[in-house]
Parts: structure tokens; sequence; C-alpha cells
């Protein structure tokens, strides 16, 4: 079904008690407005979006309005995505993770994810769940930090995804909020200017919800109650873009901060693009930055997305908040196409590991639930790791074929060249021949080289 997608703006609380001499934003139900000191709304600078969330805002009011239904409808097989933006220091990772006294939007996601789980007898769930960052224009995983420079791929199958990523399979919520504190750890931080713990890359946390009809039979020829629903959400926490002269930025950071900002303009184009509507979408360009192509199906795809745009309202920053609000007004006009995901192969995780598991269960019966329960765990967890050694040897055997087959043709072509010569030489006059066969000689010392260098 085609609809827009969701945007909210938040302003976060002032971080000084420096007063403004000049302008101040004013929130009113869903519309924010630049005003001049003494109340003269200023011409040209208001907006209005699904939801204003002021600076008294509770990250528990932004999750109930505006995400919560993205999360309902990926446990009922639509993909979800909800991410932050902002300039830096904004309060991005405050909503997205929170506080002790005021969780954000991911530990609820997760904790609300279980229980509605709970509250659907008639069907089995899966789900797993994976942690990622992208650093500096590379994909790392951030629970398991071997994994570094992850490639993405594409497959009819499973869509758009990243290559050897570690994935989770979890049956409760406190252990997937463990793993994220022991991927948190993992994430790159760093102190600037403007933010003592600054996120230095966008972070991507991904759960897969796959379900079935508890009635359904687990082999054979597949009937459309046997149809495995299979939604990917995805909970982002992006870096924020930054002035070089605000945050001070040299050396690592400087670095840090040119990717950050060149993948947020990529972003930025990408909205842009799908904002203008249908007609100008000829070439939506999500391949320039893995942010935007791990993104796609989320920007104009197949999925539900919700957007919080986050403000700093300090006077000192109007600009910065004023380009916010106009990514965030453009995203507001981009058309999502969500449907339910439902497959009848073998791709679905949950089929494949079906008859595994039953015969699992056969094995321990008589033994205590809960022992029961953890050995199906381990054991599921267990495939699913052999399942990612297994695509990460294939992609290393193709990247193998291919250069192989570069090899190959190199080869051909060096031999081609060499034949020409030694045509030339027999054909031509005696006094080029000296020439030709020096040539000779150095495309054989050179092609013995690459030769070399390959090997
Ligand atoms: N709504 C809010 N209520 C209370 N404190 C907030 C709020 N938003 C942000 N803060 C505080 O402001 C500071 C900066 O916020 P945060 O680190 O979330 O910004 P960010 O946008 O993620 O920055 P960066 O892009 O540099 O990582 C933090 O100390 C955070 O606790």
């Amino acid at each position: 079904m085609a609809e827009k997608i969701c945007v909210a703006v938040r302003l976060r609380p002032p971080v000084s008690q420096e007063t403004s001499s000049g302008t101040f934003w004013r929130v009113e139900d869903n519309r924010i407005s630049l005003h001049k000191l003494h109340g003269t709304p200023i011409s040209g600078i208001s907006y209005a979006f699904d939801y204003v969330f002021d600076e008294t805002c509770s990250n528990a009011k932004v999750y109930e309005l505006l995400t919560k239904d993205v999360i309902h409808a990926a446990v009922d097989g639509f993909n979800g995505t909800a991410f932050a933006y902002g300039q830096t220091s904004s309060g991005k990772t405050f909503t997205m993770n929170g506080s002790p006294n005021d969780p954000g939007i991911i530990h609820r996601a997760v904790n609300d994810i279980f229980w509605k789980i709970q509250m659907i007898s008639d069907r089995e769930f899966l789900i797993r769940v994976s942690y990622m960052e992208i650093y500096n224009e590379e994909i790392n995983d951030l629970f398991a930090v071997e994994n570094q420079k992850l490639q993405i791929h594409e497959s009819l199958e499973r869509g758009i995804f990243v290559a050897g990523l570690r994935e989770e399979i979890v049956n409760n919520a406190e252990q997937v909020i463990k793993l994220l504190e022991s991927g948190e750890v993992n994430r790159h931080f760093g102190e600037t200017n403007m933010n003592v713990r600054s996120s230095r890359s966008h972070t991507i946390f991904r759960m897969v919800i796959e379900s079935k009809g508890i009635d359904s039979r687990s082999s054979g020829d597949y009937s459309s109650s046997d149809a495995i629903r299979v939604s990917v959400l995805n909970l982002v926490d992006l870096a924020g873009s930054e002035r070089i002269a605000k945050t001070g930025a040299g050396g690592v950071r400087l670095k840090e901060g040119k990717y950050i900002n060149k993948s947020l303009m990529v972003l930025g184009n990408v909205i842009n693009k799908l904002s203008n509507g249908a007609k100008q979408r000829a070439h939506i360009p999500y391949r320039d930055s893995k942010l935007t192509r791990i993104l796609q199906t989320a920007l104009g795809g197949n999925a539900k997305t919700s957007i919080i745009c986050t403000l700093a309202p300090e006077e000192v920053h109007v600009e910065e908040t004023k380009g916010t609000l106009l990514f965030a007004s453009r995203a507001k006009r981009i058309t999502n196409c969500a449907q339910v995901n439902e497959i009848l192969t073998d791709a679905a995780l949950l089929r494949r590991q079906q008859l595994e598991i039953e015969e699992l269960r056969r094995k321990l019966q008589g033994s205590r639930s809960e022992v029961l329960e953890q050995e199906i765990l381990k054991l599921r967890n267990d495939m699913l790791k052999y399942e990612l050694e297994r695509e990460k040897l294939e992609m290393e055997l193709e990247e193998e074929r291919k250069s192989h087959k570069e090899r190959e043709q190199r080869i051909i072509d060096q031999q081609l060249k060499i034949e020409n010569l030694s045509s030339l030489v027999s054909d031509g006059d005696r006094s080029s021949s000296q020439f030709f066969l020096l040539a000779f000689a150095f495309l054989v010392a050179s092609f013995s080289n690459s030769g070399d260098r390959k090997s």
C-alpha cells in the first residue's frame, strides 16, 4: 500500500543558559517556526510535520506516537525502518538509545516486539538480530570485531544484504539488550567541541522477524497457509553533520567528519530526488554511499519508515536547524509502498530449521522445558553460524573465480600482443627487427612480472 513516510522533529533542551539575542524556535501543535525575540514570526520559516516534539517531550512519547506502528507492523510481516537525523549534538543517540530513566526507541522497540509476539498465539516466531556500523565508509560488525570491511550484496531471495554479518537468534528482550550492550562497546565514539560523546559512525541495529502459522506443515508442497512471513526492521542512529569550524576537528576527527558529511550529503540527494515525485525518479543515487544502499528499501521502497529529525534550539545553530528542517520537509513527501512479505520457498530460515528442531524436541522429550528451550536456542545459533560461514566461503570463492578469470583474460591479451609483434617482425623490413625484438623482450618481462605479482 502506498503511504507517505512519517516524519517528526524534536527540539532538545538548550545546553546552556545563554539567552538568545535575536530569534527562537516556537512549537505549536505539529508546527515549528522561527520567531524574533519579541514574538513576530519570521516569514517563510515555518514547517508542519506529522509530529513536532518540544524540549519537554520524553522518549516514551516519541516512541508511542511516531515509532510504535512501524514496530508492530514489522511483527505482522512489513519491513520497517526508524532513523534519527540531525546535526551533531542535537539528540539522535539520546532518542535512539535513551537514558536509564527514559529508554530510547531501540530498547522500547525490542521490549514491545517480544510483548506483542507473546500476545499472538497462532503463529510461531523466529527472531535474529545483527548490529553494524558504517565507519569511514566501511561496514564493521559490532557483534564480532573481526568482521570488518564487509561488503553489500543483492540477491533475489534476500534483497540487499551485508555478507558475513553475524546474526544471533534471540528468544527474549533481555538477551537482545545484553547483545546491544556488547555491540555498543565496539562502536566508534569520540570527543568534539560540540559533543563529549559524539557518534563517529552510522549504526544500524537490525531485527529479522520470521513467523508462520502454527498449524502449517513443515515440508512437501507448500500451500498458502505454509507461507512464512519475513520482515526486516532497521533501527538507525546516524552520525551528525558537522561544521569543522564548530567541532574543532583535526586529524582523525577531521577525516571522520568528512566521511560523515559526505554520506549524509548522499542521503540528502536521495531524499531530494525521491521527494520530487515519480516522474523525476529516473535515477536515484542509492549506490553513492553504503548508508543509502543499505537503507534503499526504507527510502521509497517496500517498507514502513519513520524519521525523527533532531534539532538544537540554540541561536548559534540556526542555520543547521534550518537545513535539518528542509531535509525533514523533503522526506515528508516520499511515498513508500509496503506490503506483507510472505515466502513459500526454503529461503526462510524458519523452514530450514524446522525439521532439525522437531528432531531435537523428540530427543529431549521428558527433559525440563527451560533446558529444552536453551538447547533449541543453541542449536539454532549453531546452524545460523554454519550458514554464515558457508555464505562467507561462497563469497570468497566467487571473488577467487572472478580474479582467476581476469588473470586468464590478461594472459590471452598478452599472447595476442606477442603474436602480433612476432608477425610484424617476420613481415617487416630487417632494419626495424631490432626494435621489435626489444619490445618483445619487454612484453615478456612485464608479463612474467605481473604473473609474479598476482601469484
Ligand atoms: N531530549 C533530550 N533530553 C535531554 N537531554 C538530551 C536530549 N537530547 C539530547 N540530550 C543530551 O544532549 C547531549 C547530546 O546528545 P546526543 O549525543 O544524543 O546527540 P547526537 O545528535 O547523537 O550527537 P552526535 O551526532 O555528535 O553523536 C547528550 O548529553 C544528551 O544526553
